[in-house]
């Protein structure tokens, strides 16, 4: 689905991450690890196409991200849900709009569009917050809409930039919950984190790889974890 062949990039200075190689392949379950600074949020841009490698190729869904012309983006786009870091959102917006908001631009604002929508903020226990505004919502009830926003477009892979690091445990193992039940809906699922004990408790659910960047190289991290 999306594969690195010795990718390395730089922002300028030096390289920040060097000859990764790696296949996402369909209905994996990986974990991305590492110190802060170390290139995470780097290397799950280069997997969906916001930063383009400085040397090496990545290709998603067969195509090099370097030859992609805008309707292959938007396309791309819609084949990978992104959860990111900051979550944020349209705060003149309801839950509900900011949610929907992929469809409507998109257009696909049709009946269809409108049930899935409903569905989805029952499956992330919003339906009562679908008329409030963003910063009415506690910091788990962002990372749901924000996780319900990414899956709206039906994504094969869900990529999830450190969508714990600002809740408690319970929300944590709430949203980890969703994102175990995409994945044995068939979703591939890649999440960035720090926290050990969501890599734990998800392996003892699912299936997961757990990687780890380490002095700018990626690596497989031991059974330990
Ligand atoms: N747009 C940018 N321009 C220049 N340097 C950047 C840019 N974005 C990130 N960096 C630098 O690249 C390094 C890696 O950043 P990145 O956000 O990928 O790390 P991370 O592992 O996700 O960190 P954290 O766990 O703290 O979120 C950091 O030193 C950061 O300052």
């Amino acid at each position: 689905m999306i594969e690195l062949e010795d990718v390395s990039y730089s922002y300028g200075g030096g390289e920040l991450l060097s000859g990764i190689s790696l296949t996402l392949q369909p209905g994996s379950f990986h974990f991305l690890t590492g110190p802060s600074g170390a290139g995470k949020t780097t290397f799950l841009k280069l997997c969906y196409g916001d930063l383009l490698p400085t040397a090496g190729r990545v290709s998603a869904f067969g195509q090099d991200v370097r030859n992609l012309g805008r309707d292959d983006i938007a396309r791309l786009r819609r084949r990978v849900g992104v959860v990111h870091q900051d979550c944020e959102f349209l705060d003149h917006l309801s839950v509900e709009e900011n949610v929907a908001l992929p469809l409507t631009v998109s257009g696909r604002d049709s009946a269809t569009g409108e049930a899935n929508l409903t569905d989805l903020l029952s499956w992330v226990g919003l339906s009562a917050q679908a008329g409030s505004l963003p910063p009415e919502l506690s910091g788990g009830e962002r990372q749901r809409a924000a996780l319900a926003r990414a899956v709206i477009m039906a994504p094969e892979i869900i990529i999830a930039d450190e969508p714990t690091g600002n809740i408690d445990w319970e929300m944590s193992l709430r949203l980890l919950t969703l994102l175990v039940e995409l994945n044995r809906m068939g979703k591939t699922i890649v999440i960035a984190t720090h926290d050990l004990n969501l890599i734990r408790s998800a392996k003892a659910q699912v299936q997961a790889r757990v990687l780890r960047i380490r002095d700018r190289q990626l690596q497989l991290a031991g059974a330990d974890l």
